[in-house]
Order: C-alpha cells, then structure tokens, then sequence
C-alpha cells in the first residue's frame, strides 16, 4: 500500500512511530505499557501487529480470542502453528497485518510492540520513512525464564524469533534487566523524542 492509503486507513498520519522488537519474554509489552503509562494514552497508542491475527486465528479455529491475547500459557499452546497461519497470510500479501493493526491508530505517536520480521519493518519504512525508529528490547535468557520462557524448537530457532537479530540497525537498546539502569532513565530519550513529535 502507498502512503497515501495507509494515511486514509489511519485518518491521521503519526508524528512518531516507535517500533519495538525482542525475543519472547523480554519484556516488549512491560516496556510499551511504561511509555503508554509516561505518555498518557492521548498522546500515545500501542499498535500490536499480532492483535489481528489472534483475532482472525481464534475465530478460524473456535479459540479464546482474549485468552490468546493474554501474557499467560495459552498462546503458547498455538504459538507454532499461529506462527506458520500467519506467514501463510503474509506471503500472499506481506503488508496485510501491519495494515489491520494500524488501521484505527489516531495518536500522534504510534508504539509497535512485537515487530518480528523484516517484511513488518519495511512496511513502515516504506509507508512512514520519516517517522519510523527501531528499538530492541533485551533481556537475559535466565530472566526470560524466569518469567516464563521455555525454548521451543520450531517457534525460538525460526523467523518470529530471530527475523530481527541481524541487519537492523536499531536507535535505542533497552536492557529490561533488575541490575540495568531504570527504565525510565533509558527511555528518556524515547520520552523526549516522542512528546516533541508530539507537540507536547
Ligand atoms: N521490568 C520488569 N519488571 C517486572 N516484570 C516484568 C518486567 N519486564 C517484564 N516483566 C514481566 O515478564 C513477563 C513477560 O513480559 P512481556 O512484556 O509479556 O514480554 P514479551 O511481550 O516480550 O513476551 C510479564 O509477566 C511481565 O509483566
Ligand atoms: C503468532 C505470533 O503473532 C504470536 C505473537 O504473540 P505475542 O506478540 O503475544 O508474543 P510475545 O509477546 O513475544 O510472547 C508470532 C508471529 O510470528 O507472528
């Protein structure tokens, strides 16, 4: 889609596009809400690429479409093969989720929390070139299992996992760690860049 359908799609074209990647468990979502929380959520919307395929999955195969969107076990039962529906979708039409997630953002400033593949950041790149940055999230394995990651062959050796570990250059890493530096002393940064795009 060009710009200009992606700006009809989405009524008001963002000031600021921060999109967020990071292996399972690092905290993606934990590190979004502060930003939506520090921000407040007029200024700020969370745009989830994995919302709309959730929806479209559960309804397909009779799921809990909430219990899918939850942090808790249940998607892990249909991690794999949520993973394999979607790249299906997305080889007939790469830009189909982005496009679905982004459809009803309004903010000024656009937070996407689970970026995985290259094809997702192109998608930006291409429809906001001026707007997009790119921001990792990271995380020790040992504290990844402490939150709850077991690895998965299939889900943690394939491109959901690992289609951004190389060939991004990202603007901010942001360790999600006890022992790094707070949270909100690392996203300064991200929370000043933002309120200026925002006019705030
Ligand atoms: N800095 C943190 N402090 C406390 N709990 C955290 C922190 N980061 C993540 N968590 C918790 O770890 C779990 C996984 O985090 P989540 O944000 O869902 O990871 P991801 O979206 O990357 O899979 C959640 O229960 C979350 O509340
Ligand atoms: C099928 C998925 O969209 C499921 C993503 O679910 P979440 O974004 O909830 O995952 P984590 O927060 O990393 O645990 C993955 C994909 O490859 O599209």
């Amino acid at each position: 889609m060009d710009s200009s359908a992606a700006l009809e799609s989405s009524h008001l074209e963002p000031k600021l596009i921060l999109i967020f990647s990071g292996k399972r468990k690092s905290g993606k979502d934990y590190v979004t809400d502060v930003i939506v929380d520090r921000l407040g959520e007029d200024v700020c919307g969370v745009v989830r690429l994995s919302a709309p395929l959730k929806q479209a999955y559960a309804q397909e195969h009779g799921l809990d479409a909430e219990q899918l969107a939850s942090s808790g076990p249940y998607k892990e039962l249909y991690r794999a093969d949520m993973i394999s529906w979607g790249e299906a979708r997305r080889l007939r039409d790469p830009g189909f989720f982005c496009r679905l997630a982004t459809r009803g953002a309004h903010q000024p400033v656009w937070v996407v929390s689970d970026a995985r593949r290259m094809s997702d950041l192109r998608w930006f790149w291409a429809n906001f070139p001026q707007q997009t940055r790119c921001v990792r999230v990271q995380s020790r394995e040992e504290t990844r299992k402490r939150r709850g990651w077991i690895y998965t062959p299939g889900v943690d050796d394939a491109e959901s996992e690992c289609g951004l570990d190389t060939g991004v250059d990202f603007h901010w890493i942001i360790m999600n760690e006890a022992d790094a530096p707070s949270l909100d002393d690392q996203l300064r940064p991200i929370l000043a860049l933002a309120a200026e795009a925002a006019g705030r």
